[in-house]
């Protein structure tokens, strides 16, 4: 998902225009950007959209470029300039669950790229924009009950929570499945992976490698789920440093000795590996409590209390289980839809809402926009005002 889309152009340019579909007549659902001399007309056939250029200076119009077939086609898109290089190209999916789309374009690329055929638009992205809550990350000693509390979430809520399948350097145990518990992988491979750049983080933790893959992450954003990552204290430090914003919740056993008989009951680990996760374990502890990297600590002593206090943590505890969505909602954008920027922030006017709506004002705030994998943004702030007489300022924050 999310790769930039191949572009075969097939000798389009003839008197009347082009011969690839890609007419791109104003038909109301167009949308204009100007940058500099050029007029990027950005518009959808039955089957894409696409991009097409008027060069001012020469008084002619360019090859256009396909962005993609994803979302599928359906009126109502808009398009802003984000900077002097990049449009988003704001669209709504074809169905309820594709909410609102962002496709980015890069216009250096489409300028410098137009008379080629069989081009790709490199710094094209989409995503979907919803209501997914932060990431979670948890981390902890070997033991101390991390994995159980993960798979009575995901076990209770399947349709809000998703795991991030790391990938790692260490054999499968009887009972894991590779690319459900792991992604199970040779050093050379993973270590080739992690110098091209796609892993979120990294770290060496007993012996083995683990690793958090940027796809693993947006796999789980992309299907709308609230992402849970279980990775060491060094990897939860990574994550800190990076663009992905989570909350940080560190698990503590009541006592070394009681982690120790966890570790031995479990019967996974070999006498020599029990006893490197147990010298681990104490520096993994001193950290979680005082590296300020956790926003929390749980004590795992009683599993039901822990769980307990850990869906409270995360707002779904029973007493107010019934206020909260178990799936995400999207966005809904309507075909009518206006566009503006202020400063960072693009403003999608809704128009009046509807009287079961609360909010005709969608803002998406791009300061903290970030690459993500190649072809990905990522950094989004995205969220709802009710009218610009509430200021911009995070009224029902989304994301
Ligand atoms: N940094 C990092 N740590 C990970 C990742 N995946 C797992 N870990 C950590 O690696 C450690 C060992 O995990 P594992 O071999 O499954 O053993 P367990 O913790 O005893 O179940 C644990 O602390 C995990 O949290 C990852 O992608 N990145
Ligand atoms: N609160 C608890 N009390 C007793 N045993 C527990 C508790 N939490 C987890 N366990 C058990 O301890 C072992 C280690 O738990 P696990 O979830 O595999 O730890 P981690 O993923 O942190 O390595 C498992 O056999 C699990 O059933």
């Amino acid at each position: 998902m999310g790769e930039a889309p191949a572009f075969i152009v097939n000798d389009l340019h003839t008197e009347n225009g082009f011969t690839n579909g890609f007419g791109l007549k104003p038909k109301g659902c167009e949308t204009t950007t100007v940058v500099g001399d050029k007029t990027f007309l950005i518009g959808g056939t039955d089957e894409a959209l696409g991009v097409k250029i008027y060069d001012k200076s020469t008084g002619k119009w360019v090859i256009p470029t396909v962005l993609g077939k994803e979302p599928k086609p359906c009126k109502g898109h808009s398009a802003v300039l984000l900077n002097e290089d990049r449009i988003l190209v704001i669209k709504k999916g074809s169905t309820p669950d594709d909410c609102i789309w962002f496709l980015e374009v890069d216009t250096q690329y489409v300028r410098d790229h137009n008379k080629k055929v069989g081009a790709e638009v490199v710094a094209w992205s989409k995503g979907v924009i919803g209501y997914a809550e932060k990431p979670v990350v948890i981390s902890g000693p070997s033991g101390v009950g991390k994995g159980t509390l993960i798979s009575m979430l995901m076990k209770e809520f399947p349709s809000m929570f998703g795991f991030s399948v790391s990938h790692t350097t260490r054999a499968p145990r009887v009972m894991e499945k590779d690319g459900v518990h792991y992604h199970y992988t040779e050093r050379s491979v993973m270590e080739k992976d992690i110098k091209d750049g796609k892993f979120l983080e990294f770290a060496s933790v007993h012996g083995n490698l683990y690793g958090t893959s940027i796809e693993a992450v947006e796999m789980v954003a992309d299907a709308g789920k609230r992402c849970i990552l279980d990775i060491d204290v060094q990897g939860a430090r990574s994550v800190r440093a990076s663009s992905l914003e989570a909350i940080f919740i560190f698990i503590c056993p009541p006592s070394m000795e009681e982690l120790e008989e966890r570790l031995r009951l479990r019967g996974t680990e070999s006498e020599e590996q029990i006893l490197k996760r147990l010298r681990n374990a104490k520096a993994e502890i001193e950290q979680g409590k005082s590296s300020g990297i956790f926003d929390h600590t749980l004590y795992n002593d009683n599993l039901e209390e822990c769980y307990e206090n850990l869906k409270k943590l995360l707002g779904i505890d029973g007493s107010n289980i019934a206020n909260q969505q178990t799936t995400p909602k999207g966005i809904d954008l309507p075909a009518e839809h206006s566009i503006s920027k202020i400063d960072n922030k693009i403003i999608i006017n809704c128009g009046a809402p509807e009287q079961e709506k609360t909010s005709n004002l969608i803002v998406m705030d791009v300061s903290s926009l970030k690459e993500g994998a190649p072809g990905r943004t990522r950094g989004l702030d995205v969220y709802t005002v009710d009218s610009f007489s509430d200021g911009l300022n995070g009224v029902s924050k989304l994301s």
